[in-house]
């Protein structure tokens, strides 16, 4: 069966975003439709010199109570609803004196945007949108009769098919899925800020008693995590910023583990305020380095720490990617760079290898709360913050030892900081600003400290810093990390074996600052 195109003859178009309004009703009356509008359209569009039709003449009723009420009747509602394929709806309309509605064009009062302005509650009540969502639903329902469009970006396309002859059924489910899924997000909208602003039911938690969100997918992966698991990628509903909204300079399609390696690698550059280089591999660190002279001197830093595991890493830079520091790349098997900008000709450098994806980004946003799904359920935390109470060293607690001295504590803070980047049991052995070896996601902490140790090898561990992202439960992974020469360590404290650890240390003269703060990441 062919799907053949339903003429639009009348047309009902109330909208809140005027652009591309009179360009739309103007294509529409020159193709002989009947444009009915609300007050504020109609008026745009009769400025404009198109001919409209007052919504008011349709339901015989004037606008009223400040625009609450405009189309919220069966005139409109009838006009929307009707099955214009059952003889029976249109002997009713006939009998009513209603003429049905062909195509319905809505878009809705601007409520998230008031919201984010500041603006006081009763302005946001104001701008919950009523007649609109009930009139788009409407049309959507009836899909079989009507075309709804809530996309001005949508109106050439709308006149192009007004000009085939119509709309076909295809057309018409398709546009019905995109309002449902436009009354969808803005009811999540509404529902998250009342829950919030004007009766939160989070009971002084901070977390509210039912979570709405709406994602939007942006691409389909060739697969997941494993070639036989298919992925999309998606972003959220309000925009958002990061990586999931990088734009790709160069380079083969973004795997799924390109995604999940990019997006560490992002954070944890941006974890540091200096210069800052991340590598990752499988969501752990090969190296992250800072540097207060330039980029390319962090990326040495980082790619130093473990030459063989970078190879086919994902590197991250806070800072614009210079030319030297992409002459350093290009000699590196590097899967992913992503930056916030390059250099005039640091791309050209870059993608002298042709499998590199180069990707400019925003930068991630701090704060908020994350989502982890388990089985059955979401877990909701607030993100990890980068000013939690105990990372700034002037609050720490010298346990034991010698005060480190200003090159030490810089080395310490650097090493406090990037250890949230390693995936927990974490110990970190930095020195001047880089690291050396990392022991990530070990299930004792006294492996993660045997793999930094082993990592760093006995000239790099001798002398370094090292820090430990949650406290040491029994002397031994901190006299593992004291037998390989580390001079000063920084770590939680509060474990109940405090006393013999900060013993150990001081029989071994390992200084250890206590930060009270922990920074595990599973
Ligand atoms: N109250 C109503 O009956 C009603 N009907 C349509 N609207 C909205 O009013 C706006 C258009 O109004 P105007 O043409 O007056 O600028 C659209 O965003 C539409 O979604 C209404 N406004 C709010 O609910």
């Amino acid at each position: 069966m062919t799907d053949s195109r339903r003429p639009v003859r009348r047309a009902l178009v109330g909208v809140s975003d005027k652009a591309g309004l009179v360009e739309l009703a103007s294509g529409l009356h020159a193709a002989g439709v009947e444009v009915v509008s609300t007050g504020g359209t109609a008026k745009a569009i009769a400025d404009a010199g198109v001919p409209v039709t007052p919504v008011e003449q349709v339901t015989g009723f004037p606008e009223s109570l400040d625009g609450r009420v405009k189309t919220l009747h069966p005139g409109v509602h009838a006009g929307l609803l009707a099955d214009t394929g059952n003889p029976q709806h249109v002997a009713q309309l006939g009998e009513l004196g209603i003429e049905a509605f062909d195509l319905l064009v809505v878009n809705l009062y601007p409520f998230v945007r008031t919201v984010a302005s500041g603006a006081t509650p009763d302005e946001c009540v104001e701008q919950i949108d009523i007649g609109g969502p009930a009139m788009v639903r409407a049309a959507a329902k009836n899909h079989a009769s009507v075309a709804v469009v809530v996309d001005p970006a949508r109106y050439d396309w709308v006149l192009a098919q007004v000009a085939e002859g119509g709309f076909t059924l295809a057309d018409r489910r398709s546009l019905a899925a995109a309002a449902y899924r436009h009354t969808a997000a803005y009811d999540v909208a509404v529902a998250s800020w009342i829950g919030s602003a004007l009766a939160p039911d989070d009971e002084g938690s901070g977390f509210p008693g039912w979570v709405g969100a709406t994602w939007d997918r942006r691409s389909v992966l060739r697969y997941g995590e494993n070639p036989h698991q298919r992925a999309a990628l998606y972003t959220s509903g309000d925009g958002g910023t990061g990586l999931a909204t990088a734009t790709q300079l160069h380079g083969k399609e973004m795997s799924y583990n390109n995604y999940v390696d990019a997006d560490a690698a992002w954070r944890a550059a941006h974890d540091h305020a200096d210069p800052c280089v991340a590598i990752i591999k499988h969501a752990n660190p090969c190296g992250i380095a800072v540097s207060e002279v330039d980029i390319a001197a962090a990326h040495r830093g980082a790619h130093a720490c473990d030459p063989l595991s970078a190879f086919g890493g994902v590197i991250a830079a806070n800072r614009e990617v210079s030319v030297d520091m992409a002459e350093q790349v290009a000699e590196v098997f590097t899967e992913v760079i992503v930056a916030p900008a390059y250099a005039d000709g640091a791309v050209e450098v870059l993608t002298r290898k042709k499998n590199i994806r180069v990707l400019i980004a925003e930068p991630p946003r701090r704060g908020g709360t994350e989502l982890r799904p388990i089985s059955g359920g979401l877990l909701l935390q607030q993100s990890d913050a980068l000013d939690a109470p105990g990372d700034d060293p002037s609050g720490w607690t010298l346990a034991t030892g010698a005060p480190a001295d200003e090159a030490t504590l810089a080395d310490l803070a650097f090493a406090w900081r990037t250890c949230r980047a390693v995936k927990s049991n974490a110990i970190v052995i930095a020195t001047g600003g880089a690291t050396v070896g990392c022991g990530m996601g070990q299930v004792n902490r006294v492996d993660a400290a045997k793999l930094a140790v082993a990592r760093a090898g006995a000239d790099r561990a001798k002398g370094a810093v090292a820090a430990s992202d949650a406290f040491f439960p029994f002397p031994d992974g901190l006299e593992v990390l004291a037998q390989a020469g580390v001079k000063a360590v920084v770590q939680p404290g509060g474990s109940v074996s405090d006393a013999k650890v900060l013993a150990a240390a001081e029989a071994a003269g390992v200084t250890v600052y206590l930060t009270g703060t922990r920074h595990f990441a599973h």
